[in-house]
């Protein structure tokens, strides 16, 4: 279904959030494998699989959009409107976010949403990319990224929203922003993320070199919080979502806000001017030409 253009993409997933779902099921729910009562239950979206646990308060969230969670307008949709779900409902205080996609945990921007497409579709795929920051970034929610696969890009950006990160201990997941090896450059709001997390000096080289970090650099340069074996990855995520549920909410979010809300305000007092920046970046034939020929690169790659 074509969406109406012009129209901002926050302002329509307020009023009619189930009207951007293209061919999706959102809202679905069913019993989990071998669970009972109402905290057992999952529900959630085509790409999106969400399994709540009311008695701990805790719903793991899934990306499935195989074969590599790339960030398509559909998933970053059932993203946004899945926590927002949990958010408004009082029973969840924490969500620790994973995939459902063997070997990665999200693979970025969906490079199919702005190769070779009008710039309207850019505009409405940008804007959707910079809810989901605003989102996860400002989340009242405890989030804990439980990384079991590679993270590049805006793979990363999701991760780096989150409270905290936990990834497995495996030389194939690196981490990090790659925009520039793909003739690419990272939005300043992505760029204040990398910096809020791993400091200035740091974020200059690695934005500027394109870094992906396997675990162990990862882990020196702050970009994430544990290392452990893939098989320890969830439980490692559910200890440390105690250890930040143990603190009073009130105190906690007004924290986070505190620390988050000017780096958020920069893009939300600039919103327009970045989609506008955003567009005309990647519609210019010289930036079509790269991704192409990275796409290209990638499709080979698997052959
Ligand atoms: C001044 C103005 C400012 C302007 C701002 C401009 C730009 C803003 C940038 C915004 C920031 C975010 C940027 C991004 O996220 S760009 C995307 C970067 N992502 C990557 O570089 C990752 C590419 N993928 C991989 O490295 C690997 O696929 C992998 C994730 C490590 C997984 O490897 P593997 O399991 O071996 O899978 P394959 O490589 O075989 O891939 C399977 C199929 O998936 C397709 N694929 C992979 N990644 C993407 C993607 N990001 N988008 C679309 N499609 C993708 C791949 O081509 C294979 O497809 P096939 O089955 O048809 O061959």
């Amino acid at each position: 279904m074509a969406l109406a253009s012009g129209v901002r993409f926050a302002e329509r997933a307020l009023l009619r959030p189930w009207a951007l779902l293209r061919g999706t099921t959102l809202g679905r729910t069913e019993p989990a494998a071998g669970g009972g009562g109402d905290g057992a239950r999952r529900f959630g979206s085509q790409r999106v699989l969400v399994e709540p646990d009311a008695a701990s308060g805790v719903a793991v969230m899934k990306l499935r959009n195989p074969p590599v969670n790339a960030l398509s307008l559909e998933l970053l949709t059932e993203l946004v409107i899945s926590l927002e779900k949990l958010e408004n409902d009082k029973t969840f205080r924490g969500v620790i976010l994973t995939s459902d996609c063997p070997r990665v945990f999200c693979a970025g921007l969906d490079l199919t949403e702005i190769c070779g497409r009008n710039p309207a579709h850019c505009a409405e795929y940008w804007k959707a990319m910079q809810e989901l920051w605003l989102r996860t970034y400002l989340s009242s929610l405890v989030l804990v990224a439980a990384i079991n696969g590679a993270c590049p890009a805006g793979g990363c950006i999701i991760a780096l929203s989150c409270d905290c990160r936990v990834l497995a201990d495996n030389p194939k997941y690196r981490i990090g922003l790659n925009e520039t090896l793909l003739g690419i450059i990272a939005p300043f709001w992505l760029k204040d993320t990398y910096v809020n997390t791993i400091g200035h000096r740091a974020s200059e080289q690695a934005l500027q070199l394109g870094s992906l970090f396997p675990p162990a650099e990862a882990l020196q340069v702050g970009l994430v919080d544990q290392v452990v074996p893939e098989d320890q990855v969830q439980s490692t995520a559910l200890s440390e979502m105690a250890r930040w549920l143990a603190v009073p909410d009130h105190a906690r979010q007004l924290t986070k806000n505190m620390m988050r809300k000017a780096t958020a305000d920069r893009l939300l007092r600039q919103r327009d001017a970045d989609t506008q920046n955003f567009v005309s970046f990647v519609c210019r034939d010289s930036i079509q030409k790269s991704l192409q020929a990275y796409l290209e690169k990638l499709r080979q790659r698997k052959g």
